[in-house]
C-alpha cells in the first residue's frame, strides 16, 4: 500500500492543515531526499570495524574525561595520590619529632614506691609480698624497716602478716607482707593460685662473722602482677630491692633496735633513659605501618569512580544504545579498561614522583620500577575487580554502596594484616604454607597481594628496630634484583626465635597480574551471563556454541527461497504450543493481514512478523498467574517505503512489540524477519540495518549533539568522510544545528527528543524502530520532525509508537491499534475511521438569528432527514451523517455549495476523529473486563472528545470564511 493512498491531511483535528505544514517544513530544509537514501557506510573487514568502534569509545571516553570532566579527572589521578601523601608525610614528621625527642636527650624521672598488688581483677585479694625464713628476728626485723619505707613513700602500711604454711589457702584482702615457710611453700603456692602474689623475697644471711656480716636475698618477681603487668623497664623490680636495701642499712647500723623506732638510711635514686644520637635511628616508621592503608585508600577513588560511571551508563541505557549501534561489548571493556589504565598509569607516576619527592625512604631507596610496576599492578587489579562488581549491579547507587563497603573491609583488613610487618609476613607465611583455600583466597584480594609487595619494600629500603638490642637495622634498599630473593632474615621481623618465612616479592606482582585476568574473565563471563536491564541473558555455556564466537550465522539473510523455509519453521512451532489458531473476535482487517502473512506464496516482504508472542514471566521455573502476556500471536508485514504508527493504551504491548523487532528483549515465541534476518538468529545483522529512538533518550548529558552524531554514527560505521556532511545535514533538519556545540544536559525535553530521533536515522538504516518520537516536542517542530520523517522513510520500514492521534494520522501509512497484547484494527487512516467512524460531520454557519437558523434546519432535513443534529450553537450547525446514508450526501453538498437560498455562510465537512475510533475500539476490546463505572466514564470521554471535534468544526468552518476572504482578496490584487 503506497503512501498516496492515505486520507489527505486536508481537514486535521485541530483544524491545522497538516498538509501545508508538510510542505512548508520540506521547503526549509531544501529538497535533498537523495541525501537521506544513499549509502552512508564504510566497507570494513571484521577488525577494521573493531579498531574503528575502539577508536570512536577512546575518544568518547577522552572527551568526556579530559574535555569536560577535566577537574574531576586531575582531582582522581593526581590530587587523590597526593593528598594521601601529603597527609602520610605530615604523620610521618610528627612521628619522626616524637622519636628525636625521646631519644636524644631523655628526662631523669626519681624512682616512686611500690605498686600495690592486684588480683585477678583490680582490688581482688592478693598478697603484696612473700618472704621466708618466717621467723628470723634480723629478717623481722628487716621487713619492718622495709614496710616502714613503703608507708613513707606511697602512705600505705604493709603490715607484716600471720605466717601462710597452706598453699591452699586464698587471701581474703589484700595483704602485706606474708611470712612463709621456705621458698618451695612460694614455688607451689604460686602454680595452684597463678597471680595471687606479687613478690617473693628468700633471705639467706649470714651472720657468723659478726664485725663483716652477709646480707644476701633473693627477689621472686610476677611479672603479669609487677607494675601491673606493664612494669618494662623493671622499674617496679629496683625500686623493691631499693627499699630492701635501705632496710638492710638501717639494720646493720642498729640491728638491736625496734625497727619502727631507728632512723631509715635513704637512698634516693633517679633513672634516666640511655641517651643517644637518632639520625640514623629515626625511620619511615609511619610509611612502614600505615603505607599500605593510604595507598589502597588512593586506589579506591578510581575504583568507586568505575563503579558509578559504568553502573550508571547501564541504569541510563546508555550502553545498551552504544551496542543498538553495534559496539561490540569486546570493544567496550576494552576501551574501559585502556581508559582507567591510562588514569592509573599517572596516578602512579605522581605518586612515585611525589613520594620521593616528600623524600620517604621507601620510594628514595627502591628501585623506580619496582615502585612504578607495584602501584600500576596494583590499580589495574583493583580497576578489574571493579568492572566485574559493575556486572553484578544495576543502579549506580548500588555500585557506589558497595565501593564504599569494600572501602571499609579493605581499610580494615590493610590495618590489621599490615600495620606490624609480623603479622603480615605471618599471615603470608600462612598462605604461602598452609593448605587450605581459606588463606589461598586471599591470593585474589589485589590489595592483600600489594599489602605484601609494599611491606616487602618498607623492610628493605627503610629496615626494622631490633627489640632485642633495641638497636635499628638498615635496609639495603630494594634494587631490581632484589624482585627475585626474599627478605633477607636480618630484616625479618621476629618473634622471640620465631622467624616467618616469605616468598620472593615477585610473586606478588604475578598474583596481581593473576587477578587482573581472573577478575577480566569474570567481568566478561557474568556480564554475558547476568540478565541486563531488557532481562536479556546468555545461558551459563554460552562460550561453548560456535554462534558466540560468529560461526554459523546467516549474516547474507535469507533470499526469496530461504524465507519460505522460515515461515514453515516459525508456523511448526507455534503449532506445537496451539497459536496456530485464529482468534475468533479478530477483526477482519487483521485476519486478513494474519492470513497474508503466513501465506508461503505471497510475495517476499521487507518485514513479515509471525506468530509474535512475549510472555513476561515472574517466575523462572514455574508458570504463575502473574505471568504477563505483553503481545499475543502477532502476524503482520510491511513493505518498504511504508510507516506503521501503533497506538494502544498504555501497557496494551507496543514497546514490547518493538523491544522484540529490534532485538532488546528476546519473544517467547514467533520470529520476525526484517529484510532477510531472523530476530532471534541475526542480531547482529539486523542491528547494522537498524535505528532505533526508544521512548526515553539515549543521550549522554556531557556530550554534544555533534559529538553524539560522532559517537554513534561512527558506531554504526559511517567514514569520517560523510560524518561532517551527515552532521550538518541531519542537525539542520531537526533545528539542532545551532545548540550543535552545546552540552545535551543543557537541552529541552523537546530538543532531546529531537537528537534521539535524529540519533536513529545515521548510518543508513533499513527499518527504524522509534517510540514516541515527538513526545514534549511544540507545535512547530513536531511537525518539523514529521516532515523529516515523511521524507526520510522511502526505501526504508519505519515502525512507530505514538499516543498522539494526529501523529498517527499525519504519518501512519498504515496505522495499528493495539489493546490487551493483540492489534485489534489494522488499515490506513481512513479505513479506520469509515470502518469504526460513526461517519461524517458537516457544519454550517449562518447568522445567528433564529429565524434563519430554524429555517437552515428545515432545509436540511429535507436533503438528509437521518442526520443527527450535534450542536446549534452561535450560528452554527453540526451534523452527524451516518455512514449509511451516505449516498444522499452529494446532493447536500451541491446545495451547500451552490448556496441557493443565501443561507449558508461558510461549510466544512470531515470525518470522525481518530480519537473516536481508537476509544471506540477500545471500549469494545475492554467492554468484557469494565465495570458499569468504568463504561460510564469511558462513555463520557467519547461524548468530550466529539464535544471538542465540533467546536474544532465551527472554528475550521471560520477559518474557511477568512481563507476565502483572503483569497479574494488575493485574486483581487492580482
Ligand atoms: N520487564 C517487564 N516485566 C514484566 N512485565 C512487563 C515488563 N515490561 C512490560 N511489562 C508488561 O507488559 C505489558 C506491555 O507493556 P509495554 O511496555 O509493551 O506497553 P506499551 O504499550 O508500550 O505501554 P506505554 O504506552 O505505557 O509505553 C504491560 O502490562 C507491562 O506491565
Amino acid at each position: 500500500m503506497s503512501s498516496t493512498e492515505k486520507e489527505p491531511i486536508a481537514v486535521a483535528t485541530n483544524g491545522t492543515n497538516g498538509d501545508k505544514a508538510h510542505h512548508q517544513a520540506t521547503h526549509a530544509f531544501g529538497d535533498d531526499a537523495t541525501e537521506y537514501t544513499r549509502s552512508e557506510l564504510e566497507k570494513r573487514s571484521y577488525l577494521e570495524t573493531l579498531g574503528r568502534q575502539f577508536l570512536i569509545m577512546m575518544t568518547r571516553n577522552y572527551t568526556l574525561y579530559v574535555k569536560r570532566y577535566i577537574q574531576a579527572t586531575i582531582a582522581q589521578i593526581v590530587g587523590a595520590p597526593i593528598v594521601f601523601l601529603l597527609l602520610l608525610f605530615i604523620l610521618q614528621k610528627a612521628d619522626t619529632a616524637q622519636q628525636l625527642r625521646s631519644n636524644y636527650h631523655p628526662l631523669s624521672y626519681p624512682l616512686s614506691g611500690i605498686a600495690q598488688c592486684q588480683g585477678a581483677t583490680f582490688r581482688d585479694p592478693c598478697i603484696n609480698l612473700m618472704f621466708t625464713p618466717p621467723a628470723d628476728p634480723a629478717v623481722l626485723s628487716i621487713m619492718g624497716v622495709f614496710a616502714d619505707g613503703q608507708k613513707n613513700r606511697t602512705g600505705v602500711q604493709w603490715n607484716i602478716e600471720s605466717p601462710l604454711t597452706d598453699v591452699n589457702t586464698l587471701p581474703t584482702r589484700v595483704l602485706g607482707l606474708v611470712p612463709v615457710p621456705n621458698a618451695d611453700f612460694i614455688y607451689s603456692y604460686s602454680l595452684a593460685n597463678p597471680n595471687v602474689t606479687q613478690y617473693g623475697i628468700v633471705w639467706n644471711n649470714n651472720f657468723s662473722i659478726p664485725s663483716a656480716p652477709s646480707f644476701r636475698y633473693q627477689v621472686w618477681f610476677n611479672y603479669s602482677q609487677v607494675g601491673n603487668g606493664s612494669d618494662v623497664f623493671g622499674q617496679d623490680v629496683v625500686s623493691l630491692t631499693r627499699q630492701l636495701d635501705e632496710a638492710i642499712i638501717s639494720y646493720a647500723n642498729n640491728p638491736n633496735v625496734d625497727p619502727t623506732q631507728i632512723q631509715r638510711a635513704v637512698y634516693d635514686i633517679k633513672l634516666k633513659d640511655w641517651p643517644f644520637i637518632p639520625p640514623s635511628t629515626t625511620s619511615d616508621s609511619i610509611v612502614q605501618s600505615l603505607g599500605t592503608v593510604f595507598f589502597f585508600c588512593a586506589a579506591m577513588v578510581i575504583f568507586i569512580n568505575i563503579l558509578n560511571t559504568i553502573v550508571q551508563e547501564k541504569e541510563l541505557k546508555l550502553r545498551h544504545a552504544m551496542q543498538m549501534m553495534g559496539l561490540k561489548s569486546s570493544i567496550y571493556w576494552v576501551s574501559y579498561f585502556l581508559t582507567y589504565a591510562i588514569e592509573t598509569a599517572i596516578a602512579s607516576l605522581v605518586t612515585c614522583v611525589f613520594g620521593i619527592a616528600f623524600q620517604f625512604e621507601a620510594f628514595k631507596n627502591a628501585n623506580f620500577g619496582v615502585l612504578y610496576f607495584t602501584f600500576f599492578l596494583f590499580g589495574l587489579a583493583m580497576n578489574t575487580m571493579a568492572f566485574f562488581i559493575t556486572t553484578l549491579v544495576r543502579r549506580s547507587s548500588v555500585g557506589v554502596l558497595i565501593g564504599i563497603f569494600f572501602f571499609i573491609i579493605g581499610l580494615l583488613f590493610e590495618s590489621f594484616v599490615f600495620s606490624s610487618g609480623f603479622v603480615g609476613y605471618i599471615w603470608w607465611e600462612n598462605v604461602s604454607t598452609i593448605d587450605s583455600t581459606g588463606w589461598k583466597v586471599l591470593l585474589f584480594i589485589p590489595f592483600f597481594n600489594f599489602g605484601k609487595m609494599f611491606l616487602d619494600i618498607t623492610t628493605l629500603t627503610t629496615g626494622r628496630i631490633d627489640l632485642l638490642t633495641n638497636t635499628y637495622i638498615q635496609g639495603p634498599g630494594f634494587p631490581w634484583s632484589q624482585l627475585y630473593s626474599p627478605v633477607p632474615n636480618n630484616l625479618l621481623p621476629t618473634y622471640g626465635d620465631y622467624q616467618p618465612i616469605v616468598p620472593a616479592p615477585v610473586q606478588s606482582w604475578y598474583f596481581l597480574l593473576v587477578d587482573i585476568l581472573f577478575y577480566g574473565f569474570l567481568t566478561w563471563y557474568c556480564d554475558n551471563i547476568i540478565p541486563n536491564e531488557f532481562g536479556v541473558y546468555r545461558w551459563p555455556w554460552f562460550f561453548l556454541t560456535p554462534s558466540y564466537w560468529g560461526f554459523g550465522i546467516r549474516s547474507t539473510g535469507r533470499d526469496d527461497k530461504q524465507w519460505g523455509t522460515w515461515l514453515n519453521t516459525v508456523k511448526a512451532a507455534a503449532a506445537r504450543i496451539g497459536l496456530d489458531k485464529p482468534d475468533d473476535d479478530d477483526d477482519e482487517d487483521v485476519a486478513t493481514e494474519r492470513n497474508r502473512t503466513l501465506n508461503p506464496s505471497d510475495e517476499s516482504f521487507a518485514v513479515r512478523i509471525a506468530h509474535l508472542r512475549k510472555v513476561y514471566f515472574q517466575s523462572w521455573w514455574r508458570k504463575t498467574k502473574s505471568d504477563k502476556v505483553a503481545v499475543n500471536n502477532l502476524n503482520m508485514t510491511f513493505e518498504e517505503g511504508t510507516l506503521l504508527a501503533l497506538l494502544g493504551q498504555n501497557g496494551a504491548g507496543k514497546s514490547t512489540t518493538i523491544n522484540i523487532l529490534s532485538g532488546m528483549t528476546p519473544s517467547t515465541a514467533g520470529d520476525a524477519l526484517i529484510y532477510g534476518f531472523s530476530v532471534r538468529e541475526d542480531q547482529d545483522a539486523i542491528r547494522s540495518i537498524m535505528g532505533i529512538c526508544p521512548q526515553h533518550d539515549i543521550l549522554f548529558p556531557d556530550l554534544t549533539a555533534e559529538e553524539h552524531i560522532a559517537l554513534y554514527g561512527g558506531l554504526k560505521g559511517i567514514s569520517y568522510k560523510t560524518m561532517a556532511k551527515i552532521t550538518e545535514e541531519r542537525l539542520k533538519a531537526v533545528r539542532l544545528w545551532n545548540v550543535r556545540n552545546q552540552r545535551a544536559g543543557t537541552y529541552s525535553g523537546g530538543m532531546k527528543r529531537r537528537l534521539s530521533m535524529m540519533v536513529s536515522t545515521i548510518g543508513d538504516p533499513k527499518i527504524i524502530f522509534m517510540g514516541e518520537p515527538t513526545t514534549g516536542m511544540d507545535p512547530v517542530n513536531r511537525r518539523h520532525v514529521w516532515a523529516f520523517i515523511e521524507k526520510f522513510k522511502k526505501g526504508r520500514v519505519i515502525v512507530l509508537t505514538t499516543h498522539s492521534m494526529e501523529e498517527a494520522d499525519v504519518l501512519g501509512d498504515r496505522i495499528g491499534i493495539m489493546a490487551h497484547s493483540r492489534i485489534r484494527a489494522l488499515g490506513t487512516s481512513l479505513r479506520l475511521k469509515s470502518k469504526f467512524g460513526a461517519g461524517y460531520r458537516i457544519s454550517v454557519v449562518t447568522d445567528a438569528t433564529t429565524e434563519v437558523m430554524t429555517r437552515a434546519k428545515l432545509k436540511f432535513a429535507e436533503y438528509i432527514p437521518e442526520s443527527i443534529l450535534e450542536d446549534d450553537s452561535a450560528g452554527a450547525l453540526i451534523y452527524q451523517i451516518p455512514s449509511a446514508v451516505m449516498g444522499k450526501m452529494p446532493a447536500f453538498v451541491k446545495y451547500l455549495d451552490t448556496n441557493p437560498d443565501g443561507i449558508v455562510k461558510a461549510w466544512g465537512i470531515s470525518q470522525t476523529t481518530l480519537e473516536e475510533v481508537f476509544l471506540k475500539l477500545i471500549r469494545e476490546a475492554e467492554g468484557r473486563d469494565l465495570s458499569p463505572q468504568q463504561t460510564a466514564e469511558l462513555e463520557q470521554q467519547i461524548q468530550a472528545v466529539k464535544r471538542r471535534a465540533s467546536r474544532d468544526h465551527i472554528a475550521l468552518a471560520g477559518d474557511t470564511v477568512e481563507m476565502k476572504k483572503l483569497n479574494e482578496a488575493g485574486e483581487g490584487s492580482s
